[in-house]
């Protein structure tokens, strides 16, 4: 470990002999639309001298942060997904996982000046649109160095990294519509192949990868993770995620949408449309008795399998015109939601005839984060003898 050059130049830009590995604490935050993801690497192999200069705060917020799963009501540590002893920039130790809302990014940023962050000299590293957003307000309270980096550039970064780093990351459903049996399946990806990466966060981002360093933004739709959050909340009441997806969980949707057997009476063979799929969304919901039998469970459920439909047909699309197989899902929309990755793969392996793969991630939202922290920590041995749960 070398200086606290203030600098904000993109680490991963310099050859090795340049780069500067910054001083700790390594934070790297993805300030998004709905969430904030952080992630914290905890040394394991401090020596005695920098156990000695480490100081009180920091010692205090590593305990903090590594010994609570919860800060306050809304601030989680994603314990399931830490990983253990691994290296990154040639030093070893554990890589935690928090979240909280972004409406709470003001008051964590004040609670950081209550910690005392503010008279340590560090750099954080921050992407996301609220790397921009609240720069101002996080430089001028807490005197640090905020490193921005693009969230695009960092989440394929990030992908790339924990998809070589942990052999779990990337996982499809063989049978997804069989939800008896679990089916699911790790598999090793290879970057180098071109695949679709479509991010559920807020909004949704679908991208064209061909290599860490080649990518095109090829489309993208505002029906995203926070259009199934609010049309939940403002249809049902509830006032959570998790509680829109326990909900959606519980509900039946063929009582919301209008099916083409609804209007066929069966398939609509001409055009190989069968009787079981959707043929409007909602289209049940105009007439008064269909909406007295609805319950909040199906309007959940339906809001969950609109969102869903326009999803997979974008990418479907877009798979199609760009001529890949592969079709990676990221975003904490995926957060606790084995149900939506089923309907999304099913769907991929039903229009595709099983040629188009949906492809899952352990590390959801986080990749963005962790694309951060890699862009200025890195070092060529970071993958020699690491280990993680
Ligand atoms: N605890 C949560 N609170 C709110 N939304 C959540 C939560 N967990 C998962 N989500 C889902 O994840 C989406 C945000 O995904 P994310 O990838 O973090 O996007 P962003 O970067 O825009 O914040 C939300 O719109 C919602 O659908
Ligand atoms: C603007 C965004 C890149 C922000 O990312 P997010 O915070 O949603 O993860 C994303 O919401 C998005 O791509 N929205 C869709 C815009 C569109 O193509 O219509």
């Amino acid at each position: 470990m070398s200086t606290n050059n203030a600098s904000s130049t993109v680490n991963s830009q310099l050859s090795s002999e340049h780069r500067i590995i910054p001083v700790f604490p390594w934070f790297a935050i993805d300030i998004g639309g709905t969430l904030v993801k952080l992630v914290y690497f905890e040394p394991l192999d401090l020596t005695p001298d920098e156990i000695l200069t480490e100081g009180e705060i920091l010692m205090n917020i590593r305990h903090y942060l590594t010994s609570n799963r919860a800060y306050g009501a809304e601030g989680f540590r994603d314990d399931a997904l830490e990983l253990t002893n691994i290296k990154l920039g040639g030093r070893r130790g554990n890589l935690h996982f928090i979240r909280f809302p972004t409406s709470q990014m003001h008051n964590f940023i004040d609670l950081c000046v209550m910690k005392n962050l503010h008279t340590l000299t560090f750099q954080v590293f921050a992407t996301g649109g609220g790397a921009y957003k609240f720069e101002q307000d996080a430089v001028e309270k807490l005197k640090l160095t905020w490193c921005k980096c693009d969230e695009i550039e960092t989440l394929i970064k990030g992908l790339s990294y924990l998809s070589k780093l942990n052999p779990n990351e990337c996982f499809y459903y063989e049978e997804p519509e069989n939800n008896a049996n679990l089916n699911k399946h790790s598999l090793k990806f290879d970057m180098k192949k071109p695949f679709l990466l479509v991010n559920i966060g807020s909004g949704i981002s679908i991208l064209h990868v061909e290599s860490e360093t080649k990518v095109r933004r090829i489309s993208g739709t505002s029906i995203g993770g926070a259009t199934f959050l609010g049309l939940s909340c403002l249809l049902t009441d509830c006032s959570s995620y998790e509680e829109a997806i326990k909900l959606a969980s519980e509900g039946d949707s063929t009582k919301v949408d209008k099916l083409v057997r609804d209007i066929y009476g069966g398939d609509y063979d001409r055009f190989g449309l069968p009787g079981h799929i959707v043929a409007s969304s909602f289209g049940h919901m105009n007439a008064p008795d269909k909406r007295e039998q609805a319950s909040k469970a199906d309007l959940a459920r339906a809001t969950l399998v609109t969102v869903l439909n326009n999803i997979g047909s974008i990418s479907m699309m877009c798979a199609r015109t760009e001529n890949v197989d592969r079709i990676l899902f990221s975003g904490s929309f995926l957060r606790i939601n084995d149900l939506s990755m089923r309907i999304l793969a099913y769907a991929m392996d039903y229009w595709s005839n099983n040629e188009i793969k949906a492809i899952f991630l352990e590390h959801e939202g986080y990749f963005s984060a962790v694309g951060c922290l890699r862009e200025f920590i890195m070092d060529e041995n970071d993958f020699i003898a690491t280990s993680q749960h």
